[in-house]
């Protein structure tokens, strides 16, 4: 992360009625990163997520978003920031496009043309005139995402942005986020339990359980964490007798491709160097653990609610 967080949460608690959901909570975003905040049903996602708008406020800790505190500057963070919850906020008996325009007013967008830029670029442009009590869940979904990037936000908080789209819907969203972080360098935290999507956009990962953030990183950081042994595919005409080569674990992935375990990334280079003077070597290719695959490592066996 350069320079100073634009996402700062340090030691938070917050609890409803006695019982606490976050109990130790402390976490930084930087500017630009688009980050996954992973987490069981009921860990308190969406709570963090209102806490860093202002609609909460901790029992204790502190929360600066842009430098500033969500529960005393609640105005300025919100100006400063996008949001697409569940609900998205939205007003059934207007229009799509009555919907824009009305919250366009709200955050005082002076842009001519904002609100069909964004009915083009969430395929709502046909529909923009029909009732949003109308539209279909993804629709919804994607005016919602329209409404929170409105303002051109420099933070975007994005509970489930995905949930209940079609495979259109995803790629568009997805899309969206990605450019939006390219081009504007839109800062986001997005909540999803689906592991498969964040993995296609986000940079870095928290992962959330017992009310704290019980780990962190990049895929890659994350997998040398806890995935430190490498498997490595070799396209080779090695003919392995056993399932050993030279003491390393070897196993026959099909005809002419064995996959070899090492003990660690720094142990690669000298392996395959050994084993280019045995046989020939075509490829060489470490398999990549994927974020469910490390979701189950890093959890453990905890289910959520
Ligand atoms: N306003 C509220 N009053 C009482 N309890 C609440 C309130 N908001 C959240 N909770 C409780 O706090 C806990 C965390 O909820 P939260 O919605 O933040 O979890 P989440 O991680 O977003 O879950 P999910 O993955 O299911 O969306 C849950 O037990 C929930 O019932």
């Amino acid at each position: 992360m350069n320079g100073n967080p634009l996402i700062d949460v340090q030691g938070v608690r917050k609890g409803f009625a006695g019982r606490p959901v976050l109990t130790e909570l402390t976490f930084a975003v930087g500017r630009g990163e688009i980050v996954g905040f992973i987490g069981p049903n009921g860990s308190g996602k969406t709570t963090t997520v209102r806490l860093l708008n202002g609609v909460l406020a901790p029992d204790a800790g502190h929360i600066a978003v842009g430098g500033f505190d969500p529960g005393r500057d609640g105005d300025r963070v919100r100006r400063m920031s996008g949001i697409l919850t569940e609900s998205a906020g939205l007003y059934g008996s207007m229009t799509g496009r009555e919907n824009l325009r009305f919250f366009a007013e709200l955050y005082g967008v002076d842009e001519p043309g904002r609100v069909d830029e964004l009915l083009a670029a969430f395929g709502l442009a046909d529909a923009a005139d029909r009732k949003v009590a109308a539209y279909s869940t993804g629709m919804r979904k994607r005016l919602g995402l329209a409404k929170a990037v409105l303002h051109r936000p420099e933070v975007l908080f994005l509970d489930e942005p995905t949930n209940g789209l079609d495979p259109e819907g995803i790629r568009m969203v997805l899309g969206y986020i990605r450019s939006l972080n390219e081009q504007e360098g839109t800062t986001v935290l997005i909540c999803s339990h689906l592991l498969q999507q964040l993995e296609l956009v986000c940079h870095r990962y928290l992962f959330l359980l017992g009310g704290q953030v019980v780990e962190q990183g990049t895929l890659a950081e994350l997998e040398a964490r806890h995935f430190p042994a490498v498997t490595l595919e070799v396209e080779t005409d090695l003919a392995l007798t056993d399932g050993r080569y030279r003491g390393v674990p070897a196993r026959q992935v099909r005809p002419g491709r064995i996959a070899f375990t090492l003990p660690g990334r720094e142990d690669v280079p000298g392996f395959l160097r050994i084993l280019a003077q045995d046989a020939a070597v075509y490829s060489a290719v470490p398999v990549r653990r994927d974020l469910e695959t490390l979701y189950f490592k890093i959890m453990g066996g905890e289910a959520g609610e």
